[in-house]
């Protein structure tokens, strides 16, 4: 499992680790660790450290204060190091010192030409949108310079991920003794580039996680696998009421994601049966018991009572997709014994919450935070990192696969079948929703390749990415 934790919480580590190490050392083991990813960078891309250009964009903080300390140790290998302050009276003392006596030089401006841009401008102290003595210099950042983030992209919120105006895009970000929010959740995670992670000694308490994101020995350990004693009822039976005359395809899609995600059988309820059977002569047809339900995609308008008939299944787990999330009853929601598990893209989240679409995406980590807590369910907001945040509050998952080709008309149809048969295979309403957009976003992966790819696809691949992870836990 991969985690991240609140600056609150990674402040207090890092107070208590200082309390034990003598004065300098984390910042000096944080600078060891940046020098050392920025060595390997120039070494990747000119061959050698010495005699390359190298950048500081150095701010009033100890990001600032990293960043003098690594670029001293390229410049005691020969890189020629220019360091430019975002406000010249207020640099970090010791890092500019040591920089000095490497034969470093400080700079009124950015220079045009550069190997490496190392941005020192702000980490977990920063505060809002960049002023604009920051957004200056980042503007000014040379085109084709390797740029490298220090703790996190200046202008990324640590915390929640937002960008609030102009922000650095790096190459890289070197990030010091555990991970933020803020790299894992868009808009942040689109600016980070690749993540390393330099082990300083910090560690923050368990309980203390924010956010996680499941690697395929969690998946693997999560998903349910039909023993010698298993029946199709046991394995858990879907009912899925989805599709109309209008879209009998989505039926067909969400009843593609159950059977694929492990479900003993597939109950079809809705007017788009003969689309289903058509495509899958195994599935059932008509009300009966089942494990779970998948309700909402392609409904329509005006099928309210289907969705109120679903949810009144008082010990059966609930999704509720597309419009299955329709004007959701919160009290209804909330008064259900078993797990309900809502689907909603950022449009249909931002009608749950009565506030425009773009404010969702902007702040998506507190948009899926706060319909978790309203409806006291689990949510799973979907797009370009895709969250999940469990109903009782806690740390919120984020899906470390998928791929922009999933953007595609009947995926999310896809998803909730499969999350619906993780759920009748007994899953928690996160684990489902976690475990589900996993699969789905390696089943993406691997059916696009790099080209476009069409739901039923997506599908298709859901057994390869069930091979690919069940092999990492064995
Ligand atoms: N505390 C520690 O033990 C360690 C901290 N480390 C580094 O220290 C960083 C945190 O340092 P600081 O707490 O000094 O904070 P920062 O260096 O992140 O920035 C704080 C400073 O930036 C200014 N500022 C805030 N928001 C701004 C904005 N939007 N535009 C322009 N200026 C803004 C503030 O006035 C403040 O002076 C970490 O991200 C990490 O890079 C590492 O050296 C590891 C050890
Ligand atoms: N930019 C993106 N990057 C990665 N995945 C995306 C992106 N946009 C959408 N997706 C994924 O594609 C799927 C689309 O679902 P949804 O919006 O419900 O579409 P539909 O209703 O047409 O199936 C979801 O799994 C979502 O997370
Ligand atoms: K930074």
């Amino acid at each position: 499992m991969r985690t991240a934790y609140s600056v609150e919480s990674v402040r207090a580590a890092e107070r208590e680790l200082m309390a034990r190490l003598p004065e300098g050392a984390l910042m000096a083991r944080a600078a060891a660790g940046l020098a050392a990813v920025c060595a390997e960078l120039l070494a990747r891309g000119r061959g050698r450290v010495y005699g390359s250009r190298v950048v500081l964009l150095v701010g009033p903080g100890d990001n600032g204060g990293d960043a003098l300390y690594a670029g001293a140790r390229l410049a005691r290998r020969g890189a020629g190091v220019t360091a430019v302050p975002m406000d010249p009276a207020r640099v970090h003392p010791g890092g500019l010192a040591a920089l000095r006596a490497a034969g470093g030089r400080v700079g009124a401006s950015v220079p045009e030409r550069a190997d490496l841009v190392v941005d020192g401008l702000l980490g977990i102290g920063g505060r809002g949108g960049l002023r604009p003595a920051a957004a200056a210099l980042v503007e000014r950042i040379p085109a084709g310079a390797t740029v490298v983030a220090v703790d996190l992209p200046s202008g990324v919120d640590a915390d929640t991920g937002e960008v609030a105006g102009p922000a650095v895009t790096a190459d890289v970000t070197v990030t010091f003794g555990a991970y933020k929010p803020g790299l894992l959740t868009d808009p942040g995670a689109s600016r980070v580039g690749a993540v390393r992670l330099v082990d300083i000694g910090l560690e923050p308490p368990e309980h203390a996680v924010a956010m996680e994101a499941l690697q395929h020995a969690d998946v693997a350990r999560l998903l349910p696998v039909p023993s010698a004693s298993s029946d199709k009822y046991r394995r858990g039976v879907v009912g899925v009421v989805a599709g109309s005359e209008q879209y009998p395809g989505a039926a067909v899609l969400a009843v593609a994601g159950a059977l694929r995600g492990g479900a003993g059988a597939v109950r079809y309820v809705g007017p788009a049966a003969e689309a289903v059977l058509a495509r899958f002569p195994e599935v059932l047809v008509g009300r009966g018991r089942v494990q779970s339900w998948v309700v909402g995609p392609g409904l329509g308008a005006g099928r309210a009572e289907e969705v109120g008939r679903a949810l009144a299944d008082a010990d059966v787990p609930v999704l509720l997709d597309a419009d299955g999330l329709r004007g959701l009853d919160g009290a209804v929601v909330r008064g259900r014994r078993a797990a309900t598990l809502l689907t909603p893209h950022a449009g249909e989240a931002a009608a749950l919450l009565g506030v425009a679409r773009e404010e969702v995406e902007a702040g998506r980590l507190g948009a899926v935070r706060e319909l978790a807590r309203r409806y006291g369910a689990a949510v799973l907001l979907k797009g370009s990192t895709t969250l999940v945040a469990p109903a009782g509050g806690g740390a919120v998952r984020v899906n470390p696969t998928g791929t922009s080709w999933l953007a595609t008309a009947g995926s999310g149809d896809v998803l909730s079948g499969l999350a619906g048969a993780l759920l009748a295979g007994g899953l928690p309403g996160v684990d489902a929703g976690s475990a589900a957009a996993y699969l789905h976003g390696l089943a993406g992966r691997f059916a696009a390749g790099g080209a476009p790819v069409v739901a039923q696809e997506v599908a298709a691949a859901l057994p390869e990415a069930w091979r690919s992870v069940r092999a990492a836990g064995q």
